[in-house]
């Protein structure tokens, strides 16, 4: 288990995790930038911060490596040339194309910093008022003078479930949705490419993020050694779970993905949002999308002799037993299925747990209804502060990319 990507459960005792300590991206939010970079509300930063800290040191108490894209990201820029590949495509993929001065100033402007100050600013994103331009372009003048970034701040990188995942020993690096989120993968790919500790390790890539079709990571599950699950969602599309499905089952041990169709709207934006594994036999799960007769639709995608079969089944729990093999199975309502201590904490990322290992999670205290009955149902729960955290709508799953687990 010397792989540096090792992902073969949901579960498995973490032991490798990748986060984001949240910076002046958070910041550079207004009130009129909000609904388009996708966070509700301006988390304070400073204790955003405090709370980012303190699940941190949870996981490293329980064993965790941190490590932090940032640094990780730093760390592959060393190279000049490296580092000015990765400014003129950042800027290209930001709108800013072209020889002119702007163009200019800003890769002047970046490259004058050291990697680590350059990725920080990066994510912050640079407003107007840091470069000094002789000639103020057409758009400076006429399109909008008073809108205040050349590049716009990143605040959802804090979100490293999303941009990449782990599959097994090897990666998708995500096309994302959203506008406001497609540079983040640009960072893990840089990461694999021209990291010391990942560069030379073959790390398969099962989908990269220039392929047609969105997909991110909160839509990934790792259920078992050979099953995925993986929602059809707001974020991620039936075409892109499709290539996925028959890269793995091309090349890779991975024989089944149930592809589970979630709601498309902001709160319940990836299946991780309203589904997570926290045991061999025990999940927590929104009642809300189940319908009245418990139901949802769920594609059973497996290799067949002439490409791909695909079954609809509509049983979660039918399912979940017989691909996972389980005799019981314990679906643990959030909030207790209470009308409005579900949606409330759900809102809040109440089905969102990060598993550290079996029967272990780490929560959210402002879910004190859906914690209180994970703890009923034999669950060991950490919690962590989460008033700024969660204004951001992730929860422990959505803030870490898993990138090394015990197997089961
Ligand atoms: N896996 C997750 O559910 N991630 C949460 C992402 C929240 C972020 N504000 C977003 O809308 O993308």
């Amino acid at each position: 288990m010397n792989d540096p990507i090792h992902v073969y459960s949901e579960i498995g005792r973490l032991k490798t995790v990748m986060l984001h300590r949240p910076g002046k991206e958070l910041e550079n939010l207004a009130p009129d930038l909000l609904e388009r970079m996708l966070i509700d509300e301006i988390p304070y930063l400073k204790i955003a911060d405090e709370e980012h800290d303190q699940f941190a040191h949870l996981l490293e108490e329980h064993g965790v490596k941190v490590l932090y894209l940032e640094k990780l990201l730093a760390d592959s820029l060393k190279d000049k040339n490296v580092r000015t590949k990765f400014v003129k495509q950042l800027l290209a993929e930001s709108g800013i194309v072209g020889e002119d001065e702007l163009y200019q100033e800003l890769v002047e402007f970046l490259m004058s910093l050291s990697p680590s100050e350059m990725v920080a600013q990066i994510i912050a994103g640079v407003r107007k008022d840091q470069i000094k331009l002789q000639h103020l372009s057409l758009a400076d003048l006429a399109e909008d003078p008073i809108y205040p970034f050349y590049l716009d701040p990143m605040p959802n990188v804090y979100f490293t479930r999303d941009q990449q995942a782990a599959i097994g020993n090897g990666m998708t690096i995500n096309r994302m949705t959203c506008r406001a989120r497609r540079r983040e993968s640009l960072f893990m790919e840089t990461i694999l490419l021209h990291h010391p500790l990942y560069k030379d390790a073959k790390i398969p890539i099962w989908r990269d993020r220039y392929q047609h079709g969105r997909l991110e990571g909160g839509d990934e599950l790792v259920l078992s050694q050979d099953v995925l699950a993986i929602g059809i969602s707001q974020r991620t599309s039936a075409t892109a779970i499709t290539q996925l499905a028959q890269k793995l089952f091309r090349d890779s041990k991975f024989k089944t993905v149930l592809a589970i169709k979630i709601p498309h709207n902001h709160a319940m934006m990836h299946l991780d949002t309203v589904f997570t594994m926290i045991n061999y036999d025990q999940f927590t799960v929104h009642p809300f999308i189940l319908d009245q007769d418990h139901n949802i639709d769920i594609y059973v995608l497996k290799a067949g002799t002439n490409g791909l079969t695909i079954t609809h089944e509509t049983n979660l729990t039918q399912v979940l037993k017989k691909y996972l093999h389980l005799s019981e199975l314990d679906l643990i309502p959030t909030g207790g299925a209470d009308p409005v201590a579900a949606p409330r904490e759900q809102w809040n990322d109440g089905s969102n747990t990060l598993a550290i290992a079996p029967g272990e999670v780490i929560t959210y205290d402002r879910n004190y209804v859906s914690n209180d009955l994970l703890r009923q149902h034999g669950i060991k729960v950490h919690e962590i502060r989460s008033s700024e955290l969660s204004r951001g709508r992730g929860g422990p799953r959505c803030m870490s990319c898993s990138l090394v687990r015990e197997d089961l």
